[in-house]
C-alpha cells in the first residue's frame, strides 16, 4: 500500500493511494493567510483566553492558543483562575472583557469545575466575541443556515475544511456518520455536514448498532473520547475518516502517547483518506480559532 501526505488543497483521492491528511500543514496555510489578512486590514485583534484550574492538558492547549495568537500579530491575554473560583467571579471577568474594545475574541477553556455552570458562562459572552461559536445566537444561526456574521465552532469548521480538501468542495448527497453528540464537536459537526447537503447519521452511547451504521458512511467523523474505538470492521472501503479524538494513553511498554478515537493502524488499509493523531484535526482547531478571532475583529471595525 502506498500512502501520500495531503499537500495544500489538492484533491488527491484519484491515484489509488491512501491519503494521510496533513492537518498540521493545512493549518499552517490558514495561519499564513490569517497573518497576511491581518496585515492588510491593519488591525490588532485581541484574544482573551480564560483557564480555570490547573489541568495539565488544558494548560498546554491554552498556551499553544496564546502563542499562535501572538505569532499572528494578535494581542493575547491569558487569565488563569483558581480551581475554586466562583461562577460570579468568572461572569464578572467576562463582563469586563465584553466591554473591552481591545478584545475581539473570548474563549473559556472547557471543561469547567463543578461549581461553575458552563451554560451560564458561555451565554454571558457577547455573541460577536464568542470565537468558540458556542453561544446560542451562533449555534442557532448555524442550525438555521443563517450565515450572516456567524462564528462557527473551530473543531467542526477545521474538520469540514479537511474533508473538502480531499473530497472537493461538493459533499452533496454523501452519507456522513458523526460519532459523538457533544455541543462542542458532534452536534455542530452534524449541522455543518447537513448544511453541505450530506445525509447525516449521529451515533452516540445509546446507539444500538453503531458498527453497522458507520459502515454505511462515505465520511466518518469520530469524536467519542475512547482510544482506538472505531475498528476496521466499522469502515466502508474508500471512506474518508476524520479522527477528532485526543486520548493520552500509556502503551504496554510504558510509553505515554497520544492516540485518536480510530484504530488507525488497522483502519488505514480500508480508507481513502484519514487524519492522524497528532497532526490532524488538533492543529486545525487552533488555526480556525485564529480565523474566527480575525473575523470578529474585522466585523467590529466595520461596525465602529
Ligand atoms: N482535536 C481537537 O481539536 C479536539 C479534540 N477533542 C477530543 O474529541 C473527543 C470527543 O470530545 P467531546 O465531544 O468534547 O467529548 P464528550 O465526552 O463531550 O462527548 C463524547 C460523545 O461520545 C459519545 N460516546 C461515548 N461513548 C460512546 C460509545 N461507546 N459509542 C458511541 N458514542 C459514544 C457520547 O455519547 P452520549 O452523548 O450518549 O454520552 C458523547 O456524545 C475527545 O477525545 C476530545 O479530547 C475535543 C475537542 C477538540
Ligand atoms: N472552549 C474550548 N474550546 C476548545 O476548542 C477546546 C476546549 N474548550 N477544551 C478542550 C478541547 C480540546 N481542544 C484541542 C485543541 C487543539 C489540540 C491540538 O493542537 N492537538 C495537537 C497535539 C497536542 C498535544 O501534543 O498534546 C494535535 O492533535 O496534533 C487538541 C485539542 C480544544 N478544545
Amino acid at each position: 500500500m502506498t500512502t501520500v501526505p495531503l499537500s495544500s488543497n489538492k484533491l488527491s483521492l484519484s491515484n489509488n493511494a491512501t491519503v494521510i491528511i496533513d492537518g498540521k500543514r493545512v493549518a499552517e496555510e490558514i495561519i499564513e493567510s490569517v497573518k497576511s489578512r491581518r496585515a492588510i486590514e491593519n488591525i490588532v485583534p485581541g484574544l482573551a483566553v480564560i483557564l480555570v484550574g490547573n489541568d495539565a492538558a488544558s494548560s498546554v492547549y491554552v498556551r499553544s492558543k496564546s502563542a499562535r495568537a501572538k505569532e499572528c500579530g494578535f494581542v493575547s491575554k491569558q487569565f488563569d483562575l483558581h480551581a475554586d473560583v466562583s461562577e460570579s467571579e468568572v461572569l464578572e471577568l467576562i463582563n469586563n472583557l465584553n466591554n473591552d474594545s481591545t478584545i475581539h475574541g473570548i474563549l473559556v477553556q472547557l471543561p469547567l469545575p463543578k461549581q461553575i455552570n458552563a451554560h451560564h458562562v458561555i451565554q454571558s459572552i457577547a455573541p460577536e466575541k464568542d470565537v468558540d461559536g458556542f453561544h446560542y445566537l451562533n449555534t442557532g444561526k448555524l442550525t438555521t443556515g443563517d450565515t450572516s456574521d456567524v462564528l462557527v465552532p473551530c473543531t467542526p469548521a477545521g474538520s469540514i475544511h479537511l474533508i473538502k480538501a480531499v473530497m472537493g468542495s461538493t459533499l452533496s448527497g454523501k452519507h456522513a456518520v458523526v460519532i459523538g453528540r457533544s455541543n462542542i464537536v458532534g452536534k455542530p459537526m452534524a449541522s455543518l455536514l447537513l448544511q453541505e447537503n450530506c445525509t447525516v447519521t449521529i451515533i452516540h452511547s445509546r446507539t444500538e448498532t453503531p458498527a453497522e451504521l458507520c459502515k454505511l458512511a462515505d465520511i466518518v467523523v469520530a469524536a467519542v473520547g475512547i482510544p482506538k474505538h472505531i475498528k476496521e470492521g466499522w469502515i466502508k472501503p474508500g471512506a474518508v475518516v476524520i479522527d477528532v479524538g485526543i486520548n493520552r494513553i500509556t502503551t504496554e511498554e510504558g510509553k505515554n502517547t497520544l492516540v485518536g478515537d480510530v484504530d488507525f493502524d488497522n483502519v488505514i488499509d480500508k480508507v481513502s483518506a484519514i487524519t492522524p493523531v497528532p497532526g490532524g484535526v488538533g492543529p486545525m482547531t487552533i488555526s480556525m480559532l485564529m480565523q474566527n478571532t480575525l473575523e470578529a475583529a474585522i466585523r467590529s471595525k466595520r461596525i465602529a
